[in-house]
Protein backbone atom coordinates (compact mmCIF):
# COMPACT_ATOMS: atom_id res chain seq x y z
CA UNK A 1 0.00 0.00 0.00
CA UNK A 2 1.56 3.67 -0.47
CA UNK A 3 1.92 5.75 1.78
CA UNK A 4 -0.16 7.98 3.24
CA UNK A 5 0.78 11.93 1.90
CA UNK A 6 0.34 14.39 4.91
CA UNK A 7 1.13 18.25 5.36
CA UNK A 8 1.50 20.11 8.86
CA UNK A 9 0.18 23.44 9.47
CA UNK A 10 2.06 25.49 12.29
CA UNK A 11 5.06 23.51 11.25
CA UNK A 12 7.21 25.57 13.04
CA UNK A 13 5.07 24.91 16.03
CA UNK A 14 5.64 23.15 19.25
CA UNK A 15 2.78 20.62 17.65
CA UNK A 16 3.78 20.95 13.97
CA UNK A 17 7.68 19.81 14.92
CA UNK A 18 6.37 17.17 16.78
CA UNK A 19 3.83 15.82 14.15
CA UNK A 20 6.71 16.38 11.45
CA UNK A 21 8.82 13.73 13.65
CA UNK A 22 6.29 11.89 14.11
CA UNK A 23 5.43 11.52 10.35
CA UNK A 24 8.43 10.72 9.63
CA UNK A 25 9.05 7.89 11.92
CA UNK A 26 5.73 6.28 10.73
CA UNK A 27 6.40 3.77 8.08
CA UNK A 28 3.18 3.94 6.75
CA UNK A 29 3.16 8.07 5.87
CA UNK A 30 5.77 10.58 4.46
CA UNK A 31 5.47 14.01 4.98
CA UNK A 32 4.14 15.89 1.59
CA UNK A 33 3.88 19.70 2.73
CA UNK A 34 4.66 22.10 5.50
CA UNK A 35 2.52 25.31 5.88
CA UNK A 36 3.34 28.24 8.17
CA UNK A 37 2.03 32.07 8.09
CA UNK A 38 3.95 34.38 5.81
CA UNK A 39 5.81 36.04 8.44
CA UNK A 40 7.51 33.18 9.96
CA UNK A 41 11.43 32.93 10.00
CA UNK A 42 10.81 29.03 9.26
CA UNK A 43 9.62 29.90 5.66
CA UNK A 44 11.49 28.16 3.00
CA UNK A 45 13.53 26.42 5.41
CA UNK A 46 13.15 22.74 4.88
CA UNK A 47 10.28 20.96 7.37
CA UNK A 48 12.99 18.80 8.89
CA UNK A 49 15.46 21.20 9.23
CA UNK A 50 14.90 21.46 13.21
CA UNK A 51 16.07 17.96 13.40
CA UNK A 52 19.15 18.32 11.71
CA UNK A 53 17.62 16.27 8.66
CA UNK A 54 16.89 17.07 4.96
CA UNK A 55 12.76 16.12 4.08
CA UNK A 56 12.83 17.56 0.87
CA UNK A 57 9.74 19.75 1.98
CA UNK A 58 9.70 23.32 2.30
CA UNK A 59 7.86 25.15 4.76
CA UNK A 60 5.59 27.23 2.87
CA UNK A 61 2.75 30.26 3.47
CA UNK A 62 1.56 29.33 0.15
CA UNK A 63 -1.68 27.10 1.00
CA UNK A 64 -2.13 25.59 -2.57
CA UNK A 65 1.94 24.73 -2.78
CA UNK A 66 1.62 23.32 0.95
CA UNK A 67 -1.28 21.03 0.45
CA UNK A 68 -0.87 20.35 -3.03
CA UNK A 69 0.60 16.81 -2.81
CA UNK A 70 -1.32 15.84 0.61
CA UNK A 71 -4.25 13.82 0.95
CA UNK A 72 -4.24 14.79 4.95
CA UNK A 73 -3.78 17.76 6.85
CA UNK A 74 -3.08 18.17 9.87
CA UNK A 75 -3.76 21.45 11.71
CA UNK A 76 -2.19 22.28 15.52
CA UNK A 77 -1.95 26.22 14.77
CA UNK A 78 -5.14 29.05 15.62
CA UNK A 79 -8.57 29.17 14.76
CA UNK A 80 -8.35 31.51 12.05
CA UNK A 81 -5.68 30.12 10.77
CA UNK A 82 -7.19 26.82 10.69
CA UNK A 83 -10.16 27.80 9.21
CA UNK A 84 -8.38 29.73 6.30
CA UNK A 85 -6.25 25.89 6.15
CA UNK A 86 -10.18 24.21 5.69
CA UNK A 87 -11.18 26.71 2.77
CA UNK A 88 -8.65 25.37 0.79
CA UNK A 89 -8.93 21.66 2.13
CA UNK A 90 -12.19 21.66 0.79
CA UNK A 91 -10.63 23.22 -2.55
CA UNK A 92 -8.64 20.71 -2.86
CA UNK A 93 -10.03 17.88 -1.94
CA UNK A 94 -7.48 17.36 1.25
CA UNK A 95 -8.88 15.74 4.28
CA UNK A 96 -8.16 17.43 7.74
CA UNK A 97 -7.49 16.37 11.75
CA UNK A 98 -7.78 19.59 13.63
CA UNK A 99 -6.37 19.63 17.43
CA UNK A 100 -6.23 23.62 17.16
CA UNK A 101 -8.37 24.99 20.02
CA UNK A 102 -10.35 28.04 21.18
CA UNK A 103 -12.62 27.75 18.26
CA UNK A 104 -15.81 30.26 18.32
CA UNK A 105 -19.36 27.93 18.22
CA UNK A 106 -19.74 29.41 14.79
CA UNK A 107 -16.41 28.29 13.86
CA UNK A 108 -17.08 25.33 14.86
CA UNK A 109 -20.38 25.01 13.07
CA UNK A 110 -18.42 25.97 10.05
CA UNK A 111 -15.83 23.22 10.36
CA UNK A 112 -19.29 20.87 10.21
CA UNK A 113 -20.44 21.82 6.96
CA UNK A 114 -16.50 21.46 5.57
CA UNK A 115 -17.17 18.48 6.64
CA UNK A 116 -19.59 17.52 4.27
CA UNK A 117 -17.84 17.26 1.29
CA UNK A 118 -14.54 16.45 3.30
CA UNK A 119 -13.95 14.20 6.15
CA UNK A 120 -12.72 15.69 9.39
CA UNK A 121 -11.47 14.69 12.84
CA UNK A 122 -11.85 17.40 15.36
CA UNK A 123 -11.02 17.14 18.60
CA UNK A 124 -9.41 19.23 21.48
CA UNK A 125 -6.84 16.36 22.88
CA UNK A 126 -5.73 13.88 20.76
CA UNK A 127 -4.34 11.82 23.37
CA UNK A 128 -5.42 8.26 24.39
CA UNK A 129 -5.39 8.66 27.86
CA UNK A 130 -7.65 12.01 27.80
CA UNK A 131 -10.35 10.26 25.64
CA UNK A 132 -10.57 7.48 28.08
CA UNK A 133 -10.89 10.14 30.91
CA UNK A 134 -14.18 11.37 28.81
CA UNK A 135 -15.83 8.07 28.97
CA UNK A 136 -14.66 7.57 32.79
CA UNK A 137 -16.45 11.41 33.61
CA UNK A 138 -19.58 10.07 31.70
CA UNK A 139 -20.07 7.50 34.36
CA UNK A 140 -18.68 9.22 37.25
CA UNK A 141 -20.89 12.06 36.79
CA UNK A 142 -23.80 10.06 36.33
CA UNK A 143 -23.17 7.98 39.45
CA UNK A 144 -22.53 11.04 41.46
CA UNK A 145 -25.02 13.40 40.23
CA UNK A 146 -26.74 14.56 43.52
CA UNK A 147 -24.36 15.93 46.18
CA UNK A 148 -21.13 16.38 44.57
CA UNK A 149 -19.75 19.67 43.27
CA UNK A 150 -17.87 19.91 40.30
CA UNK A 151 -14.61 21.76 39.40
CA UNK A 152 -12.20 21.26 36.30
CA UNK A 153 -8.39 22.74 36.94
CA UNK A 154 -6.00 22.75 34.44
CA UNK A 155 -2.80 23.60 34.39
CA UNK A 156 -0.50 24.61 30.77
CA UNK A 157 2.74 25.84 30.02
CA UNK A 158 3.43 29.73 29.74
CA UNK A 159 2.81 30.46 25.70
CA UNK A 160 -1.22 28.93 25.87
CA UNK A 161 -2.94 31.68 24.57
CA UNK A 162 -6.27 30.02 25.24
CA UNK A 163 -8.12 29.35 28.47
CA UNK A 164 -9.80 27.43 29.61
CA UNK A 165 -8.26 24.41 27.06
CA UNK A 166 -10.12 22.83 24.78
CA UNK A 167 -9.72 19.98 26.77
CA UNK A 168 -11.19 21.47 30.13
CA UNK A 169 -14.11 22.69 28.29
CA UNK A 170 -14.89 19.13 26.59
CA UNK A 171 -14.68 17.34 30.01
CA UNK A 172 -17.69 20.24 31.22
CA UNK A 173 -19.02 19.45 28.20
CA UNK A 174 -19.15 15.64 28.62
CA UNK A 175 -20.09 16.30 32.94
CA UNK A 176 -22.67 18.62 31.91
CA UNK A 177 -24.72 16.51 29.85
CA UNK A 178 -24.02 13.58 31.82
CA UNK A 179 -25.95 15.53 34.89
CA UNK A 180 -28.61 16.86 32.58
CA UNK A 181 -27.30 20.51 32.32
CA UNK A 182 -26.09 22.36 29.36
CA UNK A 183 -22.93 24.08 30.17
CA UNK A 184 -23.30 27.28 28.50
CA UNK A 185 -26.37 27.67 31.68
CA UNK A 186 -23.86 26.92 34.28
CA UNK A 187 -19.86 26.84 33.23
CA UNK A 188 -18.78 29.86 36.26
CA UNK A 189 -15.04 30.83 34.50
CA UNK A 190 -13.64 33.06 37.32
CA UNK A 191 -14.60 33.73 40.77
CA UNK A 192 -13.49 37.17 42.60
CA UNK A 193 -14.30 39.19 46.09
CA UNK A 194 -17.81 38.35 48.02
CA UNK A 195 -19.03 35.32 45.55
CA UNK A 196 -21.95 33.98 47.65
CA UNK A 197 -21.89 30.47 48.21
CA UNK A 198 -21.54 28.11 45.92
CA UNK A 199 -24.34 27.20 43.67
CA UNK A 200 -24.64 23.40 43.68
CA UNK A 201 -25.38 23.26 40.00
CA UNK A 202 -22.62 25.05 38.55
CA UNK A 203 -19.10 23.57 37.30
CA UNK A 204 -16.20 25.87 37.49
CA UNK A 205 -13.01 25.99 35.98
CA UNK A 206 -9.79 26.71 36.97
CA UNK A 207 -6.42 27.90 34.82
CA UNK A 208 -3.22 27.86 35.74
CA UNK A 209 -0.69 28.88 33.22
CA UNK A 210 3.11 28.40 34.11
CA UNK A 211 6.93 27.14 33.14
CA UNK A 212 6.46 24.08 30.54
CA UNK A 213 3.48 22.08 31.82
CA UNK A 214 3.02 20.08 28.92
CA UNK A 215 -1.17 19.86 30.01
CA UNK A 216 -2.58 18.48 33.28
CA UNK A 217 -6.64 18.46 33.70
CA UNK A 218 -8.60 17.22 36.96
CA UNK A 219 -12.26 16.86 37.58
CA UNK A 220 -12.89 17.28 41.13
CA UNK A 221 -16.17 15.90 42.63
CA UNK A 222 -16.75 17.16 45.88
CA UNK A 223 -18.93 15.84 48.21
CA UNK A 224 -19.32 15.61 51.78
CA UNK A 225 -16.64 13.59 53.46
CA UNK A 226 -15.38 12.47 50.43
CA UNK A 227 -14.32 13.88 47.00
CA UNK A 228 -13.38 11.62 44.11
CA UNK A 229 -10.06 13.63 41.70
CA UNK A 230 -10.00 12.00 38.15
CA UNK A 231 -6.82 13.63 36.75
CA UNK A 232 -4.87 13.03 33.67
CA UNK A 233 -1.46 14.27 32.97
CA UNK A 234 0.34 14.76 29.93
CA UNK A 235 4.51 14.77 30.28
CA UNK A 236 5.14 14.72 26.49
CA UNK A 237 3.73 16.47 23.10
CA UNK A 238 4.30 12.74 21.50
CA UNK A 239 0.79 11.48 22.33
CA UNK A 240 -0.91 14.31 20.66
CA UNK A 241 1.35 13.56 18.11
CA UNK A 242 0.99 9.71 17.74
CA UNK A 243 -3.31 10.14 18.39
CA UNK A 244 -3.48 12.51 15.56
CA UNK A 245 -1.60 10.08 13.62
CA UNK A 246 -4.51 7.28 13.91
CA UNK A 247 -6.73 10.17 13.19
CA UNK A 248 -5.32 10.40 9.63
CA UNK A 249 -4.89 6.71 9.19
CA UNK A 250 -8.64 6.66 10.36
CA UNK A 251 -9.30 9.55 7.47
CA UNK A 252 -7.66 7.50 4.66
CA UNK A 253 -10.95 5.55 4.30
CA UNK A 254 -13.23 8.28 4.84
CA UNK A 255 -14.48 10.65 2.15
CA UNK A 256 -16.83 12.81 4.34
CA UNK A 257 -18.24 13.32 8.08
CA UNK A 258 -16.91 14.97 11.08
CA UNK A 259 -15.18 12.89 13.52
CA UNK A 260 -14.59 13.12 17.32
CA UNK A 261 -11.17 11.02 18.66
CA UNK A 262 -14.10 8.54 20.06
CA UNK A 263 -14.94 7.34 16.69
CA UNK A 264 -11.40 7.27 15.79
CA UNK A 265 -10.41 5.00 18.92
CA UNK A 266 -13.63 2.94 18.80
CA UNK A 267 -14.68 4.48 22.19
CA UNK A 268 -18.27 5.63 20.79
N1 LIG B 1 -5.79 18.65 20.21
C1 LIG B 1 -4.66 18.40 20.90
O1 LIG B 1 -4.35 17.26 21.25
C2 LIG B 1 -3.72 19.53 21.19
C3 LIG B 1 -4.06 20.79 20.81
N2 LIG B 1 -3.17 21.82 20.92
C4 LIG B 1 -3.58 23.09 20.35
O2 LIG B 1 -2.84 23.27 19.15
C5 LIG B 1 -2.64 24.66 18.91
C6 LIG B 1 -1.16 24.94 18.68
O3 LIG B 1 -0.44 24.66 19.86
P1 LIG B 1 1.15 24.82 19.89
O4 LIG B 1 1.77 23.94 18.88
O5 LIG B 1 1.56 24.67 21.30
O6 LIG B 1 1.28 26.35 19.47
P2 LIG B 1 2.54 27.11 18.79
O7 LIG B 1 2.30 28.56 19.03
O8 LIG B 1 3.81 26.49 19.26
O9 LIG B 1 2.39 26.77 17.25
C7 LIG B 1 1.40 27.32 16.44
C8 LIG B 1 1.90 27.34 15.02
O10 LIG B 1 0.88 27.92 14.19
C9 LIG B 1 1.42 29.09 13.56
N3 LIG B 1 0.37 30.10 13.48
C10 LIG B 1 0.08 31.10 14.34
N4 LIG B 1 -0.95 31.82 13.89
C11 LIG B 1 -1.30 31.28 12.72
C12 LIG B 1 -2.29 31.61 11.76
N5 LIG B 1 -3.12 32.63 11.92
N6 LIG B 1 -2.37 30.86 10.64
C13 LIG B 1 -1.53 29.83 10.47
N7 LIG B 1 -0.58 29.46 11.32
C14 LIG B 1 -0.47 30.18 12.45
C15 LIG B 1 2.57 29.54 14.44
O11 LIG B 1 3.47 30.33 13.68
P3 LIG B 1 4.39 31.40 14.49
O12 LIG B 1 5.13 30.60 15.53
O13 LIG B 1 5.27 31.96 13.43
O14 LIG B 1 3.44 32.36 15.11
C16 LIG B 1 3.16 28.20 14.83
O15 LIG B 1 3.94 27.65 13.82
C17 LIG B 1 -3.26 25.38 20.12
O16 LIG B 1 -4.58 25.75 19.80
C18 LIG B 1 -3.27 24.29 21.19
O17 LIG B 1 -4.23 24.50 22.18
C19 LIG B 1 -1.92 21.63 21.43
C20 LIG B 1 -1.54 20.39 21.86
C21 LIG B 1 -2.43 19.23 21.80
O1 LIG C 1 -1.97 24.28 24.18
C1 LIG C 1 -1.59 23.16 24.58
O2 LIG C 1 -0.40 22.91 24.82
C2 LIG C 1 -2.60 22.10 24.72
N1 LIG C 1 -3.81 22.35 24.33
C3 LIG C 1 -4.90 21.46 24.30
C4 LIG C 1 -6.11 22.03 25.00
O3 LIG C 1 -6.33 23.26 24.94
O4 LIG C 1 -6.88 21.27 25.59
C5 LIG C 1 -4.56 20.05 24.66
C6 LIG C 1 -3.36 19.86 25.53
O5 LIG C 1 -3.74 19.90 26.87
C7 LIG C 1 -2.20 20.78 25.23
Amino acid sequence: MSALRIAVAGASGRMGRMLIEAVRGADDMVLAGALDIAASPAIGQDAAAFLGATSGVKITADLREGLAHAQVLIDFTRPEGTMAHLAACRELGVKAVIGTTGLSDEQKAQIATFAASNAIVLAPNMSVGVNVVLKVLEVAAKALKEGYDIEIIEAHHRHKVDAPSGTALKMGEVVAAAVGRDLKDCAVYAREGITGERDPSSIGFATVRGGDIVGDHTVLFAGTGERVEIRHQATSRANFAQGSLRAARFLAGRATGLYGMDAVLGLN
